[in-house]
């Protein structure tokens, strides 16, 4: 076997967020389907970022997200996403390397602009999504650093590159190489309007094994298997070899087969902005996964990285992540 020298690798759109407070008459006036992530051309997303109130720039991207709150545990991930080589490109490449992400997916000089997700985030902290993928849509399998993948102990894969067609193909590449290797293919089901879109292609992954760990809040969970909760979790057992499902202010929970483990919300004196919970959580899940830490453990550090990254503007978090696991008494 490969020498391991990542924990985790993860494939994802690249994605420059730009982030504006709004009130939900703005959602409505613009047809969003508020909490959701709508794909957008480039007209729209000219259209949409007109008529926003002021905004911050932050590096986002729902993987990228994942495998810099990882770093920020102490983890060593990397990160294969496509930019264009201009100014927004340039950006996430910079924040994505600065947080210690090994990132070498070369950038693309032609084509579409590096993505972008205009994100209005309403009194109540929830985030409304618009996403122009651009460059990130071509994303192709030549962009799978097989080395990189074989060497990394989880090869983690966001539900959202089930959009781009190319993209989906270096994601069945990719999967292909970490099974090889003897590794752990990890899939996010991103968004419960991208399960409707693919419901059929994500069964068939986990059905197929070419998942072994599937991520999903309860509205993608319920999504996938169109019934109830209780139902869905009960399908999702048998299903995939691990589950971890994540229920906002009710906490969240891991099954492996017959095994339950339910962890409490960590909690947080205000939510300022969801945009990146369930990316967050996913990290302190993924660290503790790829560590050997118990699923207790690994569900609380993602409880406390998600609890972080709510509690301010963005996907990337603000605080050192390993000292605030340290001082909540949870190995990193
Ligand atoms: O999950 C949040 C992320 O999804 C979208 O991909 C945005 O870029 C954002 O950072």
């Amino acid at each position: 076997m490969t020498v391991q020298q990542l924990d985790v690798i993860g494939f994802g759109n690249a994605i420059v967020d730009v982030i504006a407070r709004s009130e939900e008459a703005f959602l409505d006036r613009h047809g969003m389907r508020k909490g959701g992530m709508t794909l957008i051309d480039e007209a729209r997303a000219e259209a949409v970022y007109a008529d926003m109130g002021p905004g911050v720039e932050i590096s986002g991207g729902s993987a990228a997200n994942t495998m810099v709150g990882i770093a920020a545990l102490g983890g060593r991930a990397g990160f294969i996403g496509k930019v264009r080589d201009d100014e927004l490109g340039g950006i996430f490449a910079h924040d994505i390397r600065a947080a210690g992400v090994a990132y070498a997916t070369p950038a693309a000089v032609a084509g579409p602009t590096t993505a972008r997700c205009l994100i209005l985030v309403t009194p109540d902290g929830e985030r409304t999504m618009n996403t122009y993928l651009g460059a990130a849509q071509h994303l192709t399998p030549a962009d799978v650093d097989a080395n990189a993948v074989a060497s990394a102990g989880v090869t983690y894969l966001e539900g959202y590159l089930w959009d781009p067609a190319e993209a989906k193909e270096a994601f069945l590449k990719a999967a292909d190489i970490a099974h090889k290797a003897g590794r752990t293919v990890a899939l996010t089901l991103s968004d419960a309007f991208c399960v409707g879109r693919y419901r059929a292609e994500f069964l068939n992954l986990m059905r197929e094994g070419i998942v072994d760990l599937v991520f999903a809040n309860e509205a993608e969970l319920t999504s996938l298997y169109e019934t109830g909760f209780d139902a869905a979790l009960a399908q999702l057992r048998r299903d995939v070899t691990r589950g971890v499902v994540t229920r906002s202010e009710k906490g969240a929970l891991s099954v492996a087969g017959e095994d339950l483990v339910v962890v409490p919300a960590h909690p947080v004196a205000k939510v300022v902005d969801t945009t990146g919970a369930g990316d967050l959580f996913a990290s302190g899940y993924l660290h503790g996964f790829a560590r050997g830490f118990t699923p207790e453990e690994s569900l609380k550090l993602g409880a406390l990285a998600a609890a972080e990254i709510i509690s301010h503007i963005g996907a990337r978090p603000e605080q050192g992540l390993k000292a605030l696991a340290l001082e909540n008494g949870l190995r990193v």
